[in-house]
């Protein structure tokens, strides 16, 4: 796999333990998954302004940080959406190290890739949320009118409509978006963290 030799691991003198000392919270990723208009950008980002607002380090990784840049040359084939997950947990797995408590907002449509980012990280650090929403909830919401161009056939391998969506098995959250507010959303999540100290 690897093509690098001769690397030499340099070990930090500062700790992830030292850095999460320091921002008074552990680091650890919410990995939220769903299909396309399930709710996982927008609960991800009303739940980082409350966070912030608690005084939590944070960082957000979404399509718009990373399809445009890191990820600007993967499409939706399944090998590309692979890889993207794959440098996305590797971009998370470095921000856990710096002590960040980081939510991403990915559709990760494969059980194993989201595993494999889990295989990443330590015990504790992979927090997989489950945004629970039907095919034809998203459909009728549509935010991007993106369901109605991949039944005109405008975009081909849409997840949901001619692409796969793996739902998780056993996540650590699960947020049912066609029954609960975006505030209940929100707060559930608070609530794990409180009651799993890692704020
Ligand atoms: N073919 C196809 N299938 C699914 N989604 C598509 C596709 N083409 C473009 N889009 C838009 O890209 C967003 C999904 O990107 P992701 O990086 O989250 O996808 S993946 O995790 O690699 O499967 C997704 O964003 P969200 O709606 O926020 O989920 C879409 O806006
Ligand atoms: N309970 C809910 N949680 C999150 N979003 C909701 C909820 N109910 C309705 N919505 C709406 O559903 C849409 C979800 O879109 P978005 O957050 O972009 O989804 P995704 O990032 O999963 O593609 C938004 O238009 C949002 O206002």
């Amino acid at each position: 796999m690897g093509t690098s030799t001769n690397i030499v691991w340099h070990e930090s003198i500062v700790t992830k333990e030292e850095r999460q000392k320091l921002n008074n919270h552990k680091s650890a990723v919410l990995w939220f998954t769903g299909l396309s208009g399930s709710g996982k950008s927008t609960i991800s980002t009303a739940l980082e302004k409350e966070l912030h607002l608690r005084g939590i380090r944070t960082y957000r990784l979404d399509g718009d940080n990373v399809r445009h840049g890191l990820n600007k040359n993967l499409g939706f084939s399944p090998e590309d959406r692979t890889e993207n997950i794959r440098r996305i947990g590797e971009v998370a797995k470095l921000m856990t190290d710096a002590g960040l408590l980081t939510l991403t907002a990915f559709i990760s449509p494969y059980r194993e890739d989201r595993d494999n980012v889990r295989e990443l990280l330590d015990e504790g650090e992979f927090i997989e949320v489950y945004a629970k929403c039907s095919v034809e909830e998203c459909e009728s919401r549509d935010p991007k009118g993106l369901y109605k161009k991949a039944r005109a056939g405008e975009i081909k391998q849409f997840t949901g409509i001619d692409a796969p969506y793996e739902e998780p098995a056993d996540p650590e959250l699960t947020i049912d978006t066609e029954n609960q507010s975006l505030e209940e959303s929100v707060e559930a999540v608070i609530s794990y963290l409180k009651e799993n100290n890692y704020i």
